[in-house]
């Protein structure tokens, strides 16, 4: 073992991982960024084109939450010196008077979120090619907009080695031992840290139960579907067709989301918010199409400009809490053991205000927002100790 203690050991280079490496390396903690697989890869959470980025939310400390959010990406941008997000505007349309969309609503009037609010008999003509199910509001979260998520990750990495920090891949982390210094054990070596962050997506679970902690976190698989459009560009990003999320469709439980073609040309995205459970090293193995039979019932009503069957499908996974809300917080037992887990499929946007939390978590400073939304304590009967 080396001699070397670093300030920070990060595991995990996903995008929670990578952001909270490069507020580490920006506030001069030498650090280090532990990952599991050749970098770039495809088997967590955070690869793919594009993320939504929204201030749209039912819950008022994520929409305070993504002022910050915005302002950190667009200083990232700059910083990089290439374009990371795309305005297009989200249209959220949903039951009117109930549920998600009026939460929504609230929520970004409360929050002086530029929002237009559409009336049925408008709607074509701002929305065209979409059906507005009977019943449903419709309004467009006028600051939303498309995150390219590889490019962003690739970038926020570059600036973090730019920063003078140290990227390890292909090292899997297979154990840690806590204490004043934290010793980490890869395949290849081991490694001591003043703090460590566990960032580990779908795989925080086998990596936490080293540090002697088991979490409620689910992890699902989502088949990533890509839909024809009838006629190339009808929904797409330079039409200026915007994201969107639909609650309570008729044909399904849960919330269903898409953005306009773009990345794929020709192709529009549309997914489920939800997906069949799996181990993160048998995704593949995880076959179920309900999300796509939904899907498919889904655009055949109110999309009709798509073809009702899916073009492309890729895989991602969600690492889903009991309460859909993150994991930011300190291991019970160890305050220098620091977790960041449970973004439950809507974690994206998030990166670069949960890598400065969680960087403050680790240097030891109160964070700059309120983390009891996230914390362990709140799963406490649901939460294995064995340190
Ligand atoms: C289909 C899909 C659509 C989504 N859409 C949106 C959206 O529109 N907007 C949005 O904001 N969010 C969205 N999300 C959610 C968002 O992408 C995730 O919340 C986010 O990427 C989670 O990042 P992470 O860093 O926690 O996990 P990951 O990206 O999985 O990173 C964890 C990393 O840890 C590594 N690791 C694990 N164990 C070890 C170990 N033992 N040793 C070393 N390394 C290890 C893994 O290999 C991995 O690279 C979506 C997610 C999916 C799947
Ligand atoms: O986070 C997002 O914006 C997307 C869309 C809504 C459901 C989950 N992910």
């Amino acid at each position: 073992m080396s001699t070397e203690v670093y300030d920070c050991i990060v595991i995990g280079a996903g995008i929670q991982g990578s952001s909270t490496a490069y507020h580490l390396a920006e506030n001069k903690q030498k650090t280090l960024l532990l990952e599991q697989f050749v970098l770039p890869h495809s088997r967590g959470s955070s690869h793919g084109q594009t993320r939504i980025i929204r201030k749209a939310y039912e819950e008022d400390f994520y929409t305070k939450m993504m002022h910050e959010s915005y302002e950190l990406w667009a200083q990232l941008e700059k910083e990089a010196g290439v374009q990371l997000f795309r305005r297009t505007g989200l249209l959220v349309m949903g039951p009117e008077n109930e549920g998600g969309f009026s939460n929504v609503k609230a929520t970004l009037q409360k929050n002086e979120v530029p929002t237009v609010l559409l009336e049925r008999k408008e709607f074509s003509q701002h929305i065209p090619n979409v059906n507005l199910t009977d019943g449903n509001g419709a309004l467009v979260d006028t600051t939303a907009g498309v995150l390219y998520a590889d490019r962003s990750l690739r970038a926020i990495q570059g600036l973090y080695q730019n920063n003078g920090g140290l990227i390890k891949d292909a090292e899997k982390v297979i154990d840690i031992k806590p204490g004043d210094v934290v010793t980490v054990t890869t395949e290849s070596g081991a490694y001591r840290g003043k703090s460590l962050v566990i960032t580990a997506g779908p795989w925080a679970n086998t990596l936490l139960t080293r540090a002697g902690l088991e979490l409620p976190l689910k992890v699902v698989k989502i088949n990533v579907c890509y839909w024809k459009e009838k006629i190339p560009g009808t929904y797409s990003v330079s039409h200026r067709f915007p994201c969107f999320v639909q609650y309570n469709p008729k044909e399904a439980e849960n919330v269903i989301y898409g953005l306009p073609s773009n990345e794929y040309p020709g192709l529009m995205k549309v997914c489920y918010h939800t997906g069949s459970e799996t181990e993160p090293d048998e995704r593949d193995k995880q076959k179920d199409r309900g999300d796509i039979d939904i899907l498919s019932r889904y655009i055949t009503r109110c999309f009709p400009g798509l073809v009702p069957a899916p073009a492309v499908v890729e895989s991602c996974l969600y690492t889903v809490t009991p309460d859909d809300n993150f994991l930011l917080d300190c291991h019970p037992n160890y305050s220098n053991i620091i977790i960041g887990a449970g973004f439950s499929g809507h974690g994206f946007k998030f990166g670069p205000v949960v890598g400065k939390v969680l960087c403050q978590l680790a240097m030891g400073q109160v964070p700059s927002h309120d983390l009891s939304p996230f914390c362990i304590k709140r799963f406490q009967s649901h939460t294995k100790s064995a340190l």
